[in-house]
């Protein structure tokens, strides 16, 4: 793609791709407004009936939900943001130094990941951690000091949240109590989780053409998600995702989510939608690159993805029972996003020499 980004954290694009006509579509349709359940964590023990009943409502609606009483401080979440910022105010030749390694998910990426929802790059930066396996894609405590102490703290915080969750989810399943939490182990080697800090950059009074999103359209490969966002950088929207009228979730009606300081907006991946059989929804989402006249300053986010232990098998009981590791699910996946996307930019050529 042809980008140029300057020196500050603004950044120019210099577009050139034609818009298909789905990117297009997904880009004109209008948002409605959605309540999203919102899971009260406190009091945990006492209250655990109610929060499975709960959850189920959510995930077998919605797919997102958020969270309250979670147990983070705000002090926390808000020194992890700044830990964010720090991190991508950074020159780029410092950040590169950490580049992403996709065979470990893990590392620095600007203006690289291209969804089959859109063709091009999002509008964004990003950078992922695991718990084992990394050392060399830690920022050094020269390049950005305090940032490992303050991330590994933050996704054990991350990770007692969603123990809470993925038991609950579990019970409401029919499954063991521990059924998830011993799929999701951050204790063995083979663990997925990431914690990824993201960047949209600054693009006051810039105009995009509408195949251009700082996320677009997509599900999560994972079982659970963690989401944090900043008051006022505004932009994350759901559709109803697997009612869809297609697959990538275009042609929709879609739902700003927009939670106040502190909550955690959570949403379940395609992982759990398998093992749930398709009861669990891993719904479709987006985030909209601001228009000239609303507050396009930028937006940092930060996500924590559970995603099972490489070899933890998800098999559902009825519509999907073959057992298949998360490993091999993942490489699905991925492949499944490659071919879609092969196939859109074999579509895009066709238009043009048609043009
Ligand atoms: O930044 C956001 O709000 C959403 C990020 C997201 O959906 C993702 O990274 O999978
Ligand atoms: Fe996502």
């Amino acid at each position: 793609m042809s980008a140029t980004v300057s020196s500050s954290s603004t950044i120019n694009l210099l577009p050139k791709e034609t818009m298909t006509t789905a990117a297009a579509s997904s880009a004109a349709i209008p948002t409605s407004t959605r309540n999203f359940t919102c899971i009260d964590l406190s009091d945990f023990d006492n209250r655990r009936d109610k929060i499975v009943a709960d959850l189920m409502q959510a995930s077998t609606g919605d797919g997102f939900f958020y969270v309250i009483n979670h147990g983070i401080p705000i002090e926390d979440i808000r020194s992890m943001f700044q830990a964010s910022v720090d991190f991508f105010a950074l020159p780029d030749d410092i950040k590169r130094k950490y580049p992403m390694d996709i065979s470990r998910n893990a590392g620095w990426e600007k203006l690289a990941q291209i969804r089959p929802s859109t063709g091009v790059a999002d509008l964004k930066e990003s950078a992922q951690f695991s718990f084992h396996g990394i050392e060399d894609l830690w920022p050094t405590e020269q390049d950005a000091p305090d940032f490992r102490t303050r991330s590994e703290k933050f996704m054990v915080q991350c990770h007692e949240v969603s123990v809470k969750l993925l038991t609950c989810l579990a019970l409401g399943l029919g499954f063991q109590e521990d059924f998830f939490t011993r799929c999701h182990d951050i204790t063995q080697p083979d663990i997925l989780n990431t914690l990824r800090c993201l960047h949209y950059h600054d693009i006051t009074g810039q105009t995009f053409p509408n195949c251009y999103w700082r996320a677009g359209a997509h599900t999560d490969f994972d079982t659970l998600t963690l989401l944090f966002q900043r008051p006022g950088e505004n932009g994350l929207e759901v559709c109803p995702g697997r009612e869809a009228s297609t697959e990538f979730g275009h042609g929709d009606i879609w739902a700003p989510v927009n939670p106040k300081e502190g909550e955690i907006v959570c949403n379940l991946g395609d992982m759990i939608m398998r093992w749930s059989d398709d009861k669990f929804k891993s719904n479709f989402h987006r985030v909209r690159a601001p228009r000239v006249g609303e507050y396009q300053g930028p937006r940092y986010s930060i996500a924590y993805f559970n995603q099972a232990n490489r070899s933890a098998i998800i098999q559902g009981r009825d519509r999907y029972p073959e057992p298949i590791t998360a490993g091999e699910f993942l490489l699905r996946a991925v492949e499944r996003n490659y071919n879609a996307l092969k196939a859109l930019k074999e579509s895009q050529t066709k238009e043009e020499e048609k043009a």
